[in-house]
């Protein structure tokens, strides 16, 4: 590295001035964040003496709210984005004074959906790994914790089947939504002969997304396919000629190597996961809303769906079938659209759409991701 020349009497001068600078900002800044969180128990009060049940503190559409005028305001120089983190911090700090809130996730500690969890709830949540996505939603719906965080879909390789079967039958609401931009690296341990890997673990949807790289790179290895990411990952730890596709968060907590990094096919490859619980959210502004409907095996069925929809102007963001499992689900989709259910437009159609289903469920409205 290059030696810095010594600096001048007057650039040192500049810097102390700066430094004083920054160091009565950053007392402002501690003061006002006291403040902030002062006023964060204060509504906590105001809660617990207007309810005489079970109080909720988490109110996701207020969250949204808080960060989008975080991100109206900022004129700069940070990103847009990263105002809004550090907003997501203070609060994810000020509603734990008001409640440690818990949230289950897909385990084990290190996955993407871990990263999810941290990235919608921020540090202060206290996270609890699940071993599969039936558990996070048992976990909730037991009351166990407050929120559970699921995968289900991935811009490479479709939706998470597992995660819309579970809605099928559960009387969870899902109460908000994150996007995470997902990178695979390969990763290997101490012990590992990196010239002998004979076996690569990883969860079959990250398999996939590394398809044309692993047969690419390692086309004789055999792609064994686990429960997450974070499993394949300490699974190399033991054994000397295999190496583990996983995401940064399961290279750390694992410590393990980077052999190659962003090995993922598309390189725009990104998961959208949701946030489960038992409330339903009032609109926020900016919102989402998910159903699921059975229609009768009948010629025109999903037109008599859909057509609704286009005449009151829904915009819709996803339609999914699935296979129905009892004979009244003959046809089951998953729609997702533009607004909260509680809209007039969104209302209107959902009323019509009632009449010539043989099931409909709303999943749930919530606010659009915002970070
Ligand atoms: C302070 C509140 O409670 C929680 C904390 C928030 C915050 O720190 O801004 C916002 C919403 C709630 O999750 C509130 O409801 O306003």
């Amino acid at each position: 590295m290059a030696e810095d020349k010594p600096m001048s009497e007057s650039e040192q001068q500049q810097l102390l001035k700066l430094r004083d600078r920054i160091d009565a900002i950053d007392a402002d800044i501690g003061r006002l964040i006291s403040e902030r969180a002062q006023c964060a128990q204060d509504v906590a009060e105001v809660k617990k003496a207007h309810s005489d049940g079970d109080i909720v503190y988490y109110r996701p559409e207020r969250e949204a709210q808080v960060l989008r005028k975080a991100m109206d305001r900022n004129k700069g120089p940070l990103d847009d984005e990263e105002m809004a983190r550090l907003f997501r911090e203070i609060m994810s700090a000020c509603l734990a004074l008001e409640q440690p809130i818990k949230v289950a996730f897909l385990g084990p500690e290190g996955t993407f959906t871990e990263q999810a969890a941290l990235k919608h709830f921020g540090h202060s949540a206290v996270s609890i790994p699940m071993s599969a996505i039936d558990e996070v939603f048992r976990e909730v719906e037991a009351g166990a914790a407050n929120y559970g965080v699921v995968p289900v879909e991935n811009s490479t390789e479709g939706v998470v089947n597992h995660t819309l079967d579970n809605f099928m039958d559960s009387g969870l609401k899902i109460c908000g939504e994150v996007e995470l931009r997902i990178h695979q690296h390969l990763m290997v341990s101490d012990i590992t002969k990196t010239e002998n890997i004979t076996r690569i673990y990883s969860h079959s949807q990250s398999l996939a997304q590394c398809r044309k790289w692993l047969d690419a790179h390692y086309p004789n290895a055999e792609r064994i396919a686990v429960n997450s990411n974070a499993e394949a990952a300490k699974r190399v730890k033991g054994e000397w000629n295999a190496a583990a596709i996983a995401g940064e968060m399961a290279a750390d907590r694992y410590d393990l190597k980077k052999l190659a990094e962003k090995i993922e096919d598309q390189p725009d490859n990104s998961t959208r996961f949701l946030i489960i619980g038992t409330e339903e959210v009032p609109p926020s502004g900016c919102d989402k809303s998910s159903v699921v409907i059975a229609m009768h095996n009948e010629p025109g069925a999903l037109h008599n769906l859909l057509e609704p929809f286009h005449r009151h102007n829904v915009d819709l963001t996803r339609v999914e079938t699935r296979p129905s499992r009892s004979g009244n689900w003959n046809y089951v989709f998953f729609i997702d659209f533009e607004g909260h259910i509680t809209d007039d437009n969104i209302a209107a159609a959902m009323k019509e759409i009632g009449e010539k289903a043989s099931d409909i469920k709303v999943l749930g409205a919530y606010p659009k991701a915002v970070l």
